[in-house]
């Protein structure tokens, strides 16, 4: 930083150094995650559950075992005998070996599927009533699924102390579980002491700080 060049005045290096002199050592709090924005952390943080939760759709479609898809070609299609179904909210039941789900984006998949067509791409026929889910080839396993534990897993280290907490923070410590975080106590004009011999004229510290929050 450029100095002064007045006599009367530190430069920026030393008015810094008195200026953090007088500052009292940081205090930690816990504060709920709704009024951490724009905070510091103060300690590690660490995702409390899995996210996503469980292994969800990441589409509008039909979820079934890429497996069953294994053996399709043009001339020698494969169909899926369409059963129950899945919504967001629902929870997951074991898959009929061979069964596809209509499910929509966010449900949970159903335990023994592994893959989801999107509606778009679906080719649906019915027969004497059922419906079928029709494959001209081998569908790609782990398509449009999104897996318990693949954006973070419980107990992943999130934040480490010293930073700040975003917007974007915010979102991903909900989605994380965390509700509580430790941060720093936000300086306010009480935190620092008057500083006394600033080239001998007593001045307070020469900007205007938050209060403490
Ligand atoms: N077969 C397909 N599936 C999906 C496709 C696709 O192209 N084909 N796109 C995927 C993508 S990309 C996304 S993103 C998701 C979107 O699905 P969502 O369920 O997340 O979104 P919506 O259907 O729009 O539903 C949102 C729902 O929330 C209501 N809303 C909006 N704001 C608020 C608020 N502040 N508080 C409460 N509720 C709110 C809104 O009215 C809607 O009802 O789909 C993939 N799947
Ligand atoms: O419309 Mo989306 O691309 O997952 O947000």
């Amino acid at each position: 930083m450029t100095e002064r060049g007045d006599d009367a005045k530190p430069g920026f290096d030393e008015a810094r150094a008195i200026v953090t002199a007088s500052a009292p050592p940081p205090v930690e709090l816990i504060v709920p995650l709704a009024d951490a924005l724009g905070r510091w952390t103060a300690a590690d943080l660490f995702a409390a559950r899995d996210c996503p939760g469980f292994n969800a759709s990441a589409m509008d479609g039909f979820a079934f075992a890429a497996d069953a898809t294994a053996a399709a070609t043009a001339q020698m299609p494969v169909a899926l005998a369409i059963a129950g179904e899945y919504r967001a909210g629902h929870s997951s039941t074991a898959a009929i070996p061979g069964a596809a789900y209509p499910i929509s984006t966010g449900a949970r998949m159903p335990i023994g599927c592994d893959t989801v067509i999107t509606t778009e791409r679906a080719r649906v026929i019915e027969k004497s009533g059922q419906r079928f889910l029709v494959f001209h080839m081998p569908e790609t396993i782990g398509r449009n699924v999104r897996c318990q534990g693949e954006d973070a897993q419980v107990g992943a280290l999130v934040l480490t102390p010293g930073q700040r907490i975003t917007a974007e923070a915010i979102g991903a410590l909900a989605s994380y579980g965390v509700s509580d975080v430790p941060v720093f106590r936000s300086p306010g004009s009480r935190s620092f002491r008057p500083v006394t011999s600033w080239a001998g004229h007593p001045r307070r510290a020469p900007f205007p700080m938050p209060m403490a929050r």
